[in-house]
């Protein structure tokens, strides 16, 4: 006999059959929805990563699952090839040295047009489609980010790069109200200076590391393009799953390009007490769901050293 009303819709029993799975799925969310209840999570979104309309909704549907299941998400975004697209149609030049954009005060304004009024706005749009949750801020809101210029060495001399700010001091107090009136908080990587009035340009990775330092994050979770750090870029695909501290430390001097200042910031943010850092990839639909909530956890995940005994292998948590 087969199970289907006179209207041809799945009967009772057929129902139970395709309910189950569905529950099972849920259910298996339960510890880790236990382990995280409560907790603060600095979701980096990176500027390559934003690139397709589908991803960036997917995205805006993981940080409100999260929020609706009890967590903190804290959002840092980029914006990179984003500044780079309105550098180019203002005919400006756009350089990069030891990894940061060499930002001219001309540049610093269009940095800031496109973070705190293009990037920025288009997330908390999306974000606010699923209710009124996200708020927006920069660096600069309510003194959160502090830097002083940044003077980096290249090849032993130090170099001139602009407005680009090293962070000097981090204020959570506006983001900590928001969280407690159950907001999201969507941050754009620009700070203020206590020393000479101008705003800086601060890398967007470095913003979110230092945030979840300062607010005592469980998790840094930095979206990006690939999918995760691989052990030998660019000869291989072979990515590293899990590392410790010690173990990043030493291979940081062989890092390249884009991935300086994202593993140094896991580094900076585990050194500083969050639990770990995680660079996983944004190009694949709901990663954050996937990274928090199962067992398959994508990408890299960096632990403190006291975590090495699990460091192989072990069951991802
Ligand atoms: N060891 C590595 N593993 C993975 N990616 C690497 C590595 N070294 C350099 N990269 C580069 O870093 C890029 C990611 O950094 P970036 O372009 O700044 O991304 P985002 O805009 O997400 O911050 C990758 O697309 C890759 O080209
Ligand atoms: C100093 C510096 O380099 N700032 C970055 C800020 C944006 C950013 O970091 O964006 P992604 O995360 O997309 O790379 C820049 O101007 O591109």
């Amino acid at each position: 006999m087969t199970d289907h009303d006179k209207a041809g819709r799945p009967g009772t029993t057929a129902r139970k059959h395709t309910a189950l799975p569905k529950a099972q799925i849920l259910i298996e969310a339960l510890p880790w929805l236990t382990r995280h209840n409560g907790k603060v999570v600095v979701i980096k979104f990176g500027g390559n990563a934003m690139v397709d309309d589908d991803l960036k909704a997917a995205f805006a549907q993981d940080v409100v699952f999260l929020r609706h299941a009890g967590l903190k998400p804290v959002v840092v975004h980029g914006g990179g090839p984003q500044i780079n697209a309105q550098l180019d149609k203002q005919g400006l030049v756009s350089e990069f040295k030891a990894g940061l954009r060499v930002t001219t005060p001309e540049a610093m304004d269009v940095v800031r047009m496109v973070l705190a009024g293009q990037v920025q706005r288009e997330l908390v749009g999306l974000l606010n489609q699923h209710g009124p949750l996200a708020v927006g801020l920069t660096g600069e809101d309510a003194h959160t980010i502090t830097a002083t210029k940044h003077t980096p060495q290249i090849d032993g001399e130090a170099v001139d790069i602009g407005r680009v700010g090293e962070i000097t001091a981090i204020d959570t107090g506006a983001i900590e109200a928001l969280l407690a009136d159950g907001r999201i908080p969507v941050i754009s990587s620009i700070a203020r200076s206590a020393d000479d009035g101008h705003v800086y340009n601060v890398n967007a990775d470095t913003a979110a590391a230092a945030l979840a330092a300062a607010l005592g994050a469980e998790t840094l979770m930095v979206l990006t393009d690939v999918e995760g750090l691989y052990a030998d870029w660019p000869n291989s695909d072979e990515v590293i799953s899990r590392l410790t501290v010690g173990e990043l430390e030493k291979l940081l001097p062989e890092l390249s390009s884009g991935m300086v200042p994202k593993m140094e910031g896991c580094l900076h943010a585990v050194r500083g007490g969050v639990g770990t850092a995680r660079v996983i990839d944004g190009r694949v639909p709901h990663s954050i769901l996937l990274e928090i909530f199962t067992d398959e956890g994508i990408g890299t995940m960096v632990v403190p050293d006291d975590r090495a005994a699990h460091a192989q292998g072990g069951q991802r948590q």
